[in-house]
C-alpha cells in the first residue's frame, strides 16, 4: 500500500445557519489523482477551500503527508508542498510568463536562480517553453491554463488541487489539458481535482468522491461510482430517466 498523502477527518463548515460541509471523512495515497465530483452547491468548493487553507473548518482535520494543517493559512499550506489552481487565471497582465512563473517559485525559495531555472524547465514542460518572454496579458485563454497549472508547479508541490480546469475550454483544448494533468501526475505529484466535465474526470481520476449536499456519499472506482443509484439521485432527481441508459 502506497504512502497517504492527504488525511482529511470529519471535516464540516457552517456558514451561518448553513452546513455546506458535513462530516465529511477521505484520504488520497501519494501519486493518486481523486476526482471530487457533485451537483452545483454540493460543497465541492468549500472543502477545497478549506484543505488549500482559504477557508477555516468549523470542526474536523486535515492532514497532509502526516502533518496536521487544519485551519494553517494558504501560504503555510503552500510551503508544506500543497499547491492549487483557480478556476479563472488571473495572472499579473503586464508581466511576462517567465516572471509570472518566478512569483509562484518565490512562494516556496527566495533562491532567484533556482527559481527561474526551475521556472524555464516547467515552462518547457507544460509546453509554454517559446511563450517565456511573452506578456501573460497577450496569451491565448488556453495558454493562460497552462500558465495556471505552471505557476502552480513552481511552488514544487507534492500534491496539487486543481478546480475545474478545462470550463470553457474547447474539446480538443480539454483532451490536450488532460494529458498535461497526466504529465503532471507522471512527475509524482498527486492530484485533487474538482471538475463538472464528466468526461474528463472519468479518463483522468483513479477514484471519485461524490458530494451531495454536504456529505459524501460515495466513494471508488468512476465507471462503478457513477452508476450508483445514491449519485443518479443526486444529479438527476429520484426519478431519473437518462437517455441511452
Ligand atoms: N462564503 C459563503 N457564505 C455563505 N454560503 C456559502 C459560502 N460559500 C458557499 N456557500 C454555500 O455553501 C453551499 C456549498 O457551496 P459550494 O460552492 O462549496 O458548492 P460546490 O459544490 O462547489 O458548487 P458548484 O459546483 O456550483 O461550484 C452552497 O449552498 C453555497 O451557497
Amino acid at each position: 500500500m502506497s504512502e497517504e498523502i492527504l488525511r482529511v477527518e470529519g471535516l464540516s463548515k457552517w456558514f451561518g445557519g448553513l452546513q455546506a460541509v458535513k462530516d465529511v471523512s477521505f484520504s488520497m495515497h501519494r501519486g493518486e489523482i481523486l476526482g471530487l465530483i457533485g451537483p452545483n452547491g454540493a460543497g465541492k468548493t468549500t472543502a477545497f477551500n478549506m484543505i488549500a487553507g482559504f477557508l477555516k473548518p468549523s470542526a474536523g482535520s486535515v492532514h497532509f503527508a502526516g502533518r496536521d494543517m487544519t485551519g494553517r493559512k494558504p501560504w503555510d499550506v503552500c510551503k508544506a508542498g500543497v499547491a492549487r489552481t483557480f478556476q479563472l487565471s488571473k495572472p499579473f497582465g503586464d508581466m511576462t510568463v517567465i516572471d509570472n512563473l518566478m512569483v509562484g517559485g518565490f512562494a516556496r525559495h527566495t533562491d532567484r536562480s533556482r527559481n527561474r531555472d526551475r521556472a524555464l524547465e516547467v515552462a518547457d514542460f507544460l509546453g509554454l517553453g517559446p511563450l517565456v518572454e511573452t506578456e501573460a496579458q497577450n496569451l491565448t485563454a488556453f495558454d493562460r491554463r497552462r500558465l495556471e497549472l505552471a505557476r502552480a508547479l513552481c511552488t514544487e508541490p507534492e500534491l496539487l488541487l486543481m478546480d475545474e480546469v478545462v470550463a470553457g475550454a474547447t474539446p480538443s483544448e480539454a483532451e490536450e489539458m488532460v494529458k498535461l494533468v497526466r504529465k503532471v501526475r507522471d512527475r509524482g505529484v498527486s492530484i485533487l481535482i474538482v471538475e463538472h466535465v464528466m468526461k474528463v474526470i472519468m479518463s483522468l481520476s483513479d477514484r471519485v468522491i461524490v458530494f451531495d449536499h454536504g456529505e459524501l456519499i460515495a466513494e471508488g472506482e468512476p465507471a462503478a461510482v457513477v452508476s450508483r443509484p445514491e449519485v443518479l439521485k443526486a444529479y438527476f432527481g429520484e426519478n431519473h430517466d437518462i437517455p441511452g441508459a
